[in-house]
């Protein structure tokens, strides 16, 4: 093959960040709201009441299950200086009232303009603050974390912004999406700005189809990969896509990193490279469609691909070449489309302008992300895994995953339940998919929320064929499911625990419970060593 190489020569070390206090008066926001707004300064936007202090101006909105114009006197109370707030009707548009003295203005159409509003109040605290981009149906965490990682590693102010929460060095704090509404996220970005210098963000597709990003320029964007999802939101693959490719189009990017191992990052790839835009292109398998963008056809001719990946018992051996650089390191996580994560972050940092050797250094210290695919255990033990995955489909590639690292005597255990008061045609699914990839199972209990978990139980065992119940256990206290699982397998097995990866509690007859199934196995492994 013949590869064309661009060499960068911009120099990896961050930024001198001034520090930027930029004075917003309300005015700001005249141009977009269309309305002569009171001279009001104020420091933050706030759409949660409970949020605001005497420096926030309240967006008070009409919500799905709240309105939000029924907390304007509790907003005010907290000290809020102005507020905006939707109008019922346009003729409403530009009325002012005033609580306590403080502006109330009605705004036609609000909900529509917050992406603006936001993008408005924040440019210029954000404008030094260097943003990665991550989207895909999955995978987005576990790259957008893997980015994060790296880069402390790489002595980097790094921040991570995705469905793990808000995390920088020392802290992580839980948020209520995977991608914050505009304002929220702008308010977000702007607190990280002021301490951090980079900061690494999973968008989700219906963060895209919201502009809920809107305003923002990213250094790097990447892709990780497209299946069936959202379908309910989307309406079909072509409009899933459609969603997911704004990032490339819509958005400033000086770079994009894009898995080709997914046949809608070939298509991606062919239209961001018809845009003219500078891609590094990735790729875990040789194949005739992936040759033809590695080679000279790339205009930017930059890739990062895996030359060799030989599974052992807790990770990959690796070997990847870039087009100028070649590196091997031992990447420690499960399953192949790990592989294909850890790619795309290393060339996201790659597009930062970091070594391969240094990146390869750094990842192999990268810790697996919470509660997916996360391993416990020591040498002389099972290796047990804590997944996420709680859809067939999810049970299946967990499952494949670990197959990959077990040895010739080895067995694959599961543990997994189904969550109640959802999808109940999954249940006998998941039964038969269990059934076909693991040795043992421990049928047990999830967020049986509402239901009752042996009825539960019962339908996953409907999908066990006689002869594979054999292998079943059905034992509904999680906790109990799990020791049972310990004490059965030898050092050489391996347990996939299935289906509450990092959440912290199991709902169980309306109730939810404490419940941290990481912190459980990591103390169950610590007391059988
Ligand atoms: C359907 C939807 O998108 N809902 C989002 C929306 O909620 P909402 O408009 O229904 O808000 P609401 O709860 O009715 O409240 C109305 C207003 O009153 C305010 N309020 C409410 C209570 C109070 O005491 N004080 C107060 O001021 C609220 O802040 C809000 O502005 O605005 C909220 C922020 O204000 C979001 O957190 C919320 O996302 C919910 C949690 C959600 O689940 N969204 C999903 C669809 C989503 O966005 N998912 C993607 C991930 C998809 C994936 O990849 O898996 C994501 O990026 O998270
Ligand atoms: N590249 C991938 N391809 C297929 N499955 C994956 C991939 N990466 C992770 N997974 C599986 O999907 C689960 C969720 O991974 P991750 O959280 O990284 O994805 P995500 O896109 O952020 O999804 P979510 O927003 O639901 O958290 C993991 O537990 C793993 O089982």
């Amino acid at each position: 093959m013949n590869y064309r190489i661009t060499k960068k020569t911009q120099s990896p070390l961050p930024r001198v960040r001034e520090e930027s206090q930029v004075p917003k008066s309300l005015t700001m926001l005249n141009d977009i709201c269309q309305v002569n707004l009171p001279s009001i300064a104020f420091e933050h936007l706030h759409l949660d009441s409970r949020k605001v202090n005497n420096q926030s101006v309240f967006i008070a909105l009409k919500g799905a299950q709240f309105d939000g114009r029924n907390f304007i006197a509790k907003a005010v109370q907290q000290g809020a200086v102005a507020v905006l707030a939707d109008a019922d009707e346009s003729s409403q548009h530009g009325v002012r009232q005033t609580v306590n003295s403080v502006p109330v203005i009605f705004i036609w159409r609000l909900s529509h303009l917050q992406a603006d509003i936001a993008a408005c109040v924040s440019q210029a605290d954000i404008a030094e603050l260097a943003l990665i981009g991550v989207t895909g149906t999955n995978g987005k965490t576990t790259v957008a974390n893997m980015v994060f990682q790296a880069l402390l590693l790489l002595d980097r102010d790094a921040a991570y912004v995705g469905t793990l929460g808000v995390q920088t060095k020392h802290k992580l704090q839980p948020l209520l999406n995977t991608t914050p509404v505009a304002i929220e996220l702008h308010d977000l970005l702007t607190a990280i700005a002021k301490q951090q210098d980079v900061c690494c963000l999973e968008v989700s597709s219906h963060a895209l189809a919201e502009q809920r990003i809107k305003g923002l320029a990213f250094q790097v964007t990447a892709f990780t990969n497209l299946s069936h999802d959202h379908l309910d939101f989307h309406g079909d693959m072509q409009g899933y896509f459609a969603a997911k490719t704004k990032l490339f189009s819509d958005y400033e990017s000086a770079d994009v990193v894009i898995n080709l191992d997914c046949s809608w990052g070939q298509k991606l790839a062919h239209q961001v490279m018809s845009g003219a835009k500078s891609v590094r292109v990735v790729s875990r398998v040789a194949s005739d469609e992936n040759s033809y963008f590695l080679n000279q056809t790339n205009p930017h001719g930059r890739y990062l691909i895996v030359t060799q990946a030989d599974a052992k018992a807790d990770g990959f051996e690796l070997s990847i070449s870039s087009e100028s650089e070649t590196a091997s390191l031992f990447l420690p996580f499960y399953g192949d489309f790990n592989i294909e994560n850890a790619l795309v972050a290393m060339a996201c940092l790659l597009e930062m302008n970091y070594s391969l050797a240094d990146i390869a250094k750094a990842f192999a210290q990268v810790k697996p992300i919470a509660g997916r695919m996360e391993h416990f255990g020591k040498n002389s033990q099972p290796n047990v895994i804590v997944d996420f995955a709680h859809t067939p489909d999810g049970l299946e590639k967990a499952l494949v995953a670990c197959r990959r690292h077990l040895t010739e005597q080895g067995q694959l255990f599961v543990v997994f339940g189904c969550g109640g008061d959802r999808d109940t045609d999954k249940r006998p699914v998941m039964g038969q998919i269990a059934a076909k990839y693991a040795d043992k199972i421990f049928v047990t209990n999830d967020n049986s929320r509402s239901e009752s978990p042996e009825l539960i139980a019962k339908a996953i065992l409907k999908g066990i064929s006689d002869q594979d119940k054999q292998k079943v256990v059905v034992e509904l206290d999680r906790k109990l499911a799990i020791q049972s699982a310990v004490q059965a397998a030898q050092a050489q097995d391996i347990i996939l625990v299935a289906g509450k990866g990092h959440e912290t509690t199991q709902e169980i007859a309306g109730i939810k419970h404490a419940y941290n199934e990481r912190e459980y196995v990591q103390q169950l492994m610590e007391q059988a060593a």
